[in-house]
């Protein structure tokens, strides 16, 4: 399987003692600077997904045709294991199968499934969980749906934020008695409640965000998290970069003069240029 040796990457980072942070990756070029950077390891998020795609904030409105279709192009584009964030697996439990199966078809080396409610209820300003019962018909149906035996499923819960930690650990410890290889909490907001959450559980943790105090991977480590999330500040930068470009351009900058342009060996590096080159000479008849 083309893909299983990216999947075996994240279970070496799942059961290893130490905490990574993962790039923010979201298409093909963020995936390449990513790998090019050393990180072991892509996060993909729902929110930049909607971003990168609609355009949109994080209100799930991105079908799961269009999450796969651009797993598909990063897994095209570079081979660093990328965790896709996805969501409330798209509908309810028999389509959280069908997810994983378009998922794992698309190359991610693992996903989360999350309990939330989504997209959010009619009249409700706020988010709301989906009972306990319907969480672990999702987990089942997830790992379920997985034919690559490798591919990383993970039961997320902001049951922390929503309703309380005791809560979070009631449904991460059924996720767990139901096989999902990983949780991945949301919401936490202090270490007695990371530690009470480890405590309580025995599979790998992922920390969707953490406050300031928390940061220290070796401290993170300690509690068996083993990724934890940075945000996707490079989804922002890039949208600052787009504003400021086509400000100077649109007040008359003359392109020559414009700031912040990557340079020539960075975007031949980025588009694997080298490689096109020696692939044509092989198969266009053209000079290397
Ligand atoms: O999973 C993540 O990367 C955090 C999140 O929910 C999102 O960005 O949509
Ligand atoms: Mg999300």
């Amino acid at each position: 399987m083309a893909f299983r040796s990216r999947r075996e990457k994240l279970r070496i980072i799942l059961s290893g003692s130490a905490c990574v942070h993962p790039g923010s990756v979201y298409d093909a070029i963020s995936i390449r600077i990513a790998e090019d950077l050393g990180f072991p390891l892509g996060m993909f998020g729902g929110s930049v997904a909607s971003l990168a795609v609609l355009g949109d904030p994080d209100i799930t409105l991105i079908t799961l045709t269009e999450l796969a279709e651009q797993m598909r192009r990063m897994s095209r584009a570079a081979s660093l294991p990328v965790l896709v964030d996805a969501d409330h697996g798209y509908g309810n439990a028999l389509n959280v199968r069908r997810t994983v199966q378009e998922l794992e078809t698309a190359g991610a080396a693992g996903l989360t499934i999350e309990d939330t409610l989504l997209p959010a209820g009619f009249g409700e300003a706020k988010a709301q969980l989906i009972s306990l019962e319907e969480g672990v018909g999702k987990m089942k149906a997830a790992l379920d749906g997985r034919g690559d035996p490798s591919l990383v499923i993970m039961g997320r819960t902001g049951a922390a934020s929503i309703t309380s930690v005791e809560d979070a650990i009631r449904r991460a410890k059924a996720y767990e008695a139901v096989g999902v290889d990983a949780l991945f909490f949301t919401g936490i907001k202090s270490r007695a409640e990371l530690e009470a959450v480890a405590a309580a559980t025995h599979l790998p943790i992922v920390l969707g965000g953490a406050p300031e105090d928390m940061n220290a991977l070796d401290y993170l480590a300690g509690q068996r998290v083993r990724i934890a999330l940075q945000g996707h500040a490079p989804i922002a930068a890039a949208m600052q970069a787009v504003y400021e470009t086509q400000k100077a351009l649109r007040e008359g900058t003359p392109p020559k003069a414009l700031k912040g342009l990557p340079s020539a060996e960075l975007t031949n590096r980025v588009t694997r240029e080298a490689d096109v080159k020696a692939r044509s000479a092989d198969v266009l008849g053209l000079k290397k």
